[in-house]
């Protein structure tokens, strides 16, 4: 469990982190998500002990990052995947940190296994693409067998297949009971990979929620309305807050009302119903209503 507490973080004038607090609950893939600039990499550097917090605290299982005695065995890191001794081979680096841990050798080949990276654990860890180096640098969270994972955009630059590793390693992780802290851009990633978000914006909570919870108080979900009858249906339906959308002759979308009173009032009505589907918005559509006011960098609208 990571707990964070009125955590503020400030360089010089900038207010990078502003009085957040939260918590990332164990069995649970939890994402971290926030425009560019929001404040994830210091909250996750301050968590990992690498910036100290100007004010607030934040503990990884009931302890601050700096007094853990054994720190790979309680908390695996991944934030900068091309922080590694590049002269040194893959096996050798992982081995390297092991040393420090008193951790065996057949450790650092059981998260080599793991992770896929053994036809190139022999190569200098310089050499590597981007996406060995985001295994690698998985490699290395996991190698104390922690309970807590902190990933840091852990699936950049790596290709469909490696995404897709990523995705299920990280959810059968916390189906082992760990914690999961993961930041992505990536929302359709996020969307299949998280269980609960919390999104920061300009250096404050935004949100702290479930995810479907998110989607659900942020987007509209519209019903596609299909039937022979539709003008009847939809001159029956009007109201002060539905509005309908003709889609092509004989579909509507609809929004402002739920799928069971469309249903209902089309069966007293007699008219036969076609289609009377609900689409749910996205985690993007949440993610940008939540985040609209919160975007350092704007782009211009594209017509
Ligand atoms: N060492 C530093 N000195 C000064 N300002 C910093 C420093 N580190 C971060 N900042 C500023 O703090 C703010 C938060 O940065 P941070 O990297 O935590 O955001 P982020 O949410 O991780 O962004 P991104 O998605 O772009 O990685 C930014 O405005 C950044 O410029």
């Amino acid at each position: 469990m990571i707990v964070a507490e009125q955590l503020t973080k400030r360089f010089g004038d900038k207010t990078a982190v502003d009085d957040v607090s939260f918590t990332v609950r164990p069995g649970k893939v939890t994402g971290f998500l926030g425009p560019n600039g929001a404040g994830k990499s210091t909250t996750m550097r301050m968590i990992v002990g690498l910036d100290r917090p100007t004010s607030g605290s934040v503990t990884v299982g009931g302890a601050r990052y700096a007094t853990l005695r054994s720190p790979l065995t309680e908390v695996g890191v991944l934030l900068d995947a091309k922080a590694v001794h590049t002269g040194r081979t893959a096996r050798d680096h992982l081995r390297a940190m092991a040393a420090t841990h008193g951790l065996g050798r057949s450790r650092v080949d059981e998260v080599i296994e793991l992770t896929g990276i053994g036809s190139v654990a022999g190569k200098r860890a310089g050499k590597f693409s981007l996406g060995m180096g985001q295994r690698l640098g998985i490699a290395a969270a996991l190698l104390g067998d922690p309970h807590t994972l902190i990933l840091d955009e852990p699936v950049n630059g790596l290709d469909p297949e490696g995404v897709r590793w990523v995705r299920q390693f990280v959810r059968h992780l916390a189906s082992e009971g760990r914690t999961v802290l993961l930041s992505s851009h990536l929302m359709s990633e996020m969307a299949q990979t998280a269980d609960h978000v919390i999104v920061l914006g300009r250096g404050r909570v935004l949100a702290d929620a479930p995810l479907s919870d998110l989607v659900r108080a942020w987007t509209t979900t519209t019903l596609v309305v299909r039937s022979p009858r539709l003008t009847e249906l939809t001159n029956a339906l009007a109201g002060p807050d539905i509005t309908v959308t003709a889609v092509e002759p004989g579909a509507a979308s609809v929004t402002g009302t739920a799928a069971v009173a469309v249903g209902d009032l089309a069966a007293s009505l007699g008219i036969p119903l076609h289609e009377l589907s609900p689409r749910s918005g996205s985690l993007e559509d949440a993610y940008l209503a939540l985040t609209g006011d919160a975007v350092e960098y704007k782009t211009k609208e594209i017509s």
